[in-house]
């Protein structure tokens, strides 16, 4: 059955023009006018662009004592209401556990993905078992490696690991990415202020201050210099962060950087709420910051030094985040925002004239689908392309409440928020998901996509690296030795 896409005006990461789009087999196979099919859907007034792409979720993931309540089935029907076609989540082995069995466990918790899915691997430790078994992951299509700087004692690698880790990236064509914070002093002023008394979720804020992060990204960006690889920072959160990836843009380091909806959007003044309960759900590494710090995110959006907005949906119940009553450092970190990525981005972003519907199209998909390497299958209108298309009705309003949403959880740290614009329809692999504003996700439906190492960016680094590397000068009239 075909279906075709009407009377749309279609808007990609670089053109906006007015055409239908033909879809069949779950590919796009036509764009262009007048065409017909088997279901046609009418687009008028709308904008029919790529689906969303999440870079970085944790759906079911274990963190803290328990485990992230969206799962893969209520998390991807969650992205589809608002938009997004695909999701990037990350598998994350124990430390001496192996990848592979790691891999294994990840697989079996996508049954029900109603959307397509990808992996980053994490390296939560490090051996020569990690380092063969980097390979057999790229060669399984798992061709980004995350590394966290911060969550001492569980996650966290050191420098030497990392160096490690990103030569051996580098050596497979694979992108390595860092959560950056310092890890080491996270823990020791976690450990002052829960000696001074100051256990709420404020103290959480106050023991990540902007330094801890700007530091981290520095280092980072310095040690995959010296490995020859590209990186890509999850979760920038300031302008610390973000002068690190912009000044090494300006002397031409292949670094990426990936703000979130949440600290586009929020700010920390949610930290000081009264109520424990509203401060604690909103505790997620980085924290939230001040408006300086949101406006730096959004020039680097405008600027081009930061390329992808995600969410890091991460997502606790109250009764999780409760874990961290009289201790702040127990309070599950993380927040959700898969839904609602698109349309708040789009009310404050393209509504307001910070982004234009181009720009929207590029960070919220094609940036991602290119630095990931997997485009043009995904992130992009185009013949041959997967169908994951959203019609986009720019006027179609909503109050975001956690009483309407998809995800389990019991709030929404965009509870109030009043967006305009949501998907009138939404297309996965050419099928049908959201109707007229209505949610019919399809668990099951969601396919695992394989990305190749090497793309493009990888060969420029490494060919460039070849050319600058160090050289022995070969002399004459060596003085001989020990004379
Ligand atoms: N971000 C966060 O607080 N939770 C999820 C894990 C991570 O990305 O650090
Ligand atoms: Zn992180
Ligand atoms: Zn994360």
């Amino acid at each position: 059955m075909s279906k075709v896409i009407k009377n749309g005006t279609v808007v990609t990461a670089d053109r906006t023009y007015k055409a239908d789009v033909f879809m069949k087999h779950g590919k796009i196979e036509a764009i262009g006018p007048d065409l017909h099919g088997d279901h046609e859907f009418d687009a008028t007034d709308c904008y029919i662009m790529p689906g969303g792409i999440d870079p970085h979720t944790h759906l079911e993931m274990p963190f803290m004592g328990t485990y992230s309540a969206d799962d893969f089935e209520s998390g991807t029907r969650a992205a589809l209401s608002g938009g997004t076609t695909m999701v990037v989540d990350f598998c994350l082995p124990s430390p001496n556990q192996s990848l592979l069995e790691a891999l294994t466990m990840w697989d079996n918790k996508t049954s029900k993905a109603a959307c397509d899915f990808s992996f980053h691997m994490a390296v939560t430790w490090w051996s020569e078992q990690v380092f063969n078994e980097m390979k057999t992951v790229v060669e399984k299509g798992i061709t980004t490696f995350k590394h966290f700087m911060a969550y001492k004692g569980a996650l966290m690698v050191n420098d030497d690991e990392m160096y490690a880790s990103f030569q051996r990236c580098a050596e497979l064509g694979a992108l390595p990415l860092v959560h950056a914070e310092n890890g080491d002093v996270v823990a020791a002023l976690s450990q002052k202020l829960l000696a001074e008394g100051n256990n709420g979720p404020e103290g959480h804020a106050y023991s990540r201050p902007p330094e801890v992060e700007g530091e981290a990204t520095n280092r980072a960006i310095m040690i995959a210099d010296m490995a020859g690889v590209p990186l890509y920072v999850v979760h920038t959160s300031c302008e610390q962060a973000h002068e690190a990836i912009r000044r090494a843009r300006q002397k031409g380091m292949r670094v990426y950087g990936e703000p979130l909806i949440q600290h586009l959007v929020l700010d920390e003044t949610e930290y000081f709420n009264k109520d424990w309960n509203h401060s604690a759900r909103r505790v997620m590494s980085p924290p939230f910051r001040n408006k300086l710090h949101q406006d730096s995110l959004w020039a680097g959006l405008q600027a081009g030094s930061l390329q992808v907005v995600a969410t890091d949906h991460c997502a606790f119940t109250t009764k999780q985040k409760q874990f961290g009553v009289g201790d702040f450092t127990k309070i599950p970190n993380g927040t959700g925002g898969l839904e609602d990525r698109l349309p708040v981005l789009w009310t404050k972003g393209v509504s307001t004239g910070r982004l234009t519907m181009n720009e929207f199209v590029a960070v919220t998909s094609t940036n991602i689908a290119k630095i990931m390497n997997m485009y043009p299958k995904k992130g992009a209108i185009v013949e041959g392309a997967d169908a994951d298309i959203i019609v986009w009705d720019p006027k179609k309003k909503k109050t975001i409440t956690a009483k309407k949403q998809q995800s389990v959880i019991d709030y929404n740290v965009f509870e109030g928020v009043e967006v305009t614009s949501l998907p009138r329809f939404v297309f996965t692999r050419g099928e049908l998901a959201v109707n007229d504003g209505k949610v019919d996700a399809h668990p099951g439906h969601g396919e695992f996509v394989a990305r190749e190492p090497n793309g493009a960016v990888n060969r420029a680094l490494s060919k460039w690296k070849e050319v600058v590397a160090p050289r022995k000068v070969e002399r004459t009239g060596i003085p001989a030795t020990g004379v």
